[in-house]
């Protein structure tokens, strides 16, 4: 039998060490790259990683399978490179002297670009670009939790191998190729733009959608996008309970009906968050730039306005700046409407 695909995770932090600890808990060759926060934890603890159908692992690591030590991915056939849309660039310039050509990187972050903005700091490689579906907690220190469904996704390329395919389905984490890596993105961005509503809403997921006037400013935010992707002649695959386009619909729903017609998505964990919320909590940049950010630039392509996504770039402004926080529904519909109206 062929050598097992050393896989590395690159800034291995809530998405990082929940995939590292379901690969490693499979048998698979892993080492994750990350702060000295959980290195120093993990020397202490177990990695613990734990889902909603009732994978339950905890994983004692050695020094060499959690280290804050950008050399440790030379070696790797597979880098997934899990750190903020912010810090990408770093990334790339930490990894760039390490890496083999040919060896393949997948960018697993939310958003559109990342993929792009590394190329060129990564001219060797294979970089691809990746999406996580699911939900990720750290519901306590060292303890990572996947609340919500949904397969792994990345770019079709032969740099995959069936190995490393193989290291995916034994974790029970199957990763699947795409050959429109684009709509892919775009969709997950879709859903992602719930990610600044949530994090000015203060609430956990699932009490935040429970409330209509949050899921009507999301679906604004959503048929906007919707209306410029059609424009640039992008296509959206489903992701989610029903087709893209009929999301915004679903979320405009009465809570009644929404409660009853998406029990699946209210039956995400009653705590989890938007990895936005916890950006704003520990003092972080945000990715809005990267989300609602990508949308606005869209329009600017395409000479249209995209006033409720620049509102929502605004708000996540102030609260970055520590000036807005725990808005209503209610203010926060009524300050997209005014935009929309202005713009
Ligand atoms: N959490 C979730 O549920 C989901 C997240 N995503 C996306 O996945 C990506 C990762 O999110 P998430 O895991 O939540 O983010 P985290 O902030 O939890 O993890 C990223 C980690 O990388 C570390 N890091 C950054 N730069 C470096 C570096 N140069 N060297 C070593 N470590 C570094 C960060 O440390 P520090 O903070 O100190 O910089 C942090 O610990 C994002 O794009 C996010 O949008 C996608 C789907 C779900
Ligand atoms: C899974 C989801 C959509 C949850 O909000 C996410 O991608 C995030 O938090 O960044």
């Amino acid at each position: 039998m062929s050598k097992p695909p050393r896989i590395a995770i690159f800034g291995a932090g809530s998405v990082g060490c929940y995939l590292g600890g379901r690969l490693l808990a499979a048998g698979a060759d892993v080492v994750m790259i990350g702060r000295d926060r959980l290195a120093s934890l993990f020397r202490n603890q177990p990695l613990r990683v734990s889902d909603y159908r009732g994978v339950d692992s905890s994983l004692t690591l050695t020094d060499g399978q959690y280290t804050t030590d950008p050399a440790a991915v030379a070696g790797a056939d597979l880098v997934l490179l899990t750190v903020k849309s912010a810090a990408t660039e770093d990334a790339g310039q930490a990894l760039a002297p390490h890496l083999a050509p040919g060896t393949a990187v997948i960018s697993l972050q939310n958003g559109i670009s990342n993929a792009d903005r590394l190329k060129p700091l990564l001219p060797e490689p294979v970089v691809l670009s990746g999406m996580v579906p699911f939900n990720v907690l750290q519901h306590s220190p060292g303890h990572f939790h996947q609340g919500t469904e949904g397969d792994l996704m990345a770019a079709q390329h032969s740099a995959i191998t069936p190995a490393m395919e193989d290291a995916f389905a034994r974790a029970g984490l199957p990763l699947i190729q795409q050959s429109d890596m684009r709509s892919v993105l775009w969709s997950k961005l879709l859903l992602n733009l719930n990610n600044p509503i949530n994090a000015l809403s203060g609430l956990p997921l699932k009490a935040e959608l429970s409330q209509r006037a949050y899921r009507l400013s999301l679906a604004m935010a959503q048929r906007e996008t919707l209306a410029l992707l059609r424009a640039a002649g992008i296509p959206t695959v489903k992701l989610a309970a029903v087709p893209m386009p009929l999301v915004p619909w679903v979320m405009a729903l009465p809570d009644w009906l929404f409660r009853r017609l998406a029990q699946a998505m209210l039956s995400i964990d009653p705590l989890a968050r938007s990895s936005m919320w916890e950006d704003l909590q520990a003092g972080r940049r945000t990715e809005v730039d990267w989300i609602n950010g990508e949308v606005v630039q869209l329009a600017r392509r395409l000479v249209r306005p995209a006033p409720v996504n620049e509102c929502l770039v605004e708000l996540i402004r102030e609260a970055e700046a520590g000036t807005l926080r725990n808005l209503s529904g209610e203010d926060l519909l009524e300050k997209l409407n005014t935009a929309s109206r202005q713009g």
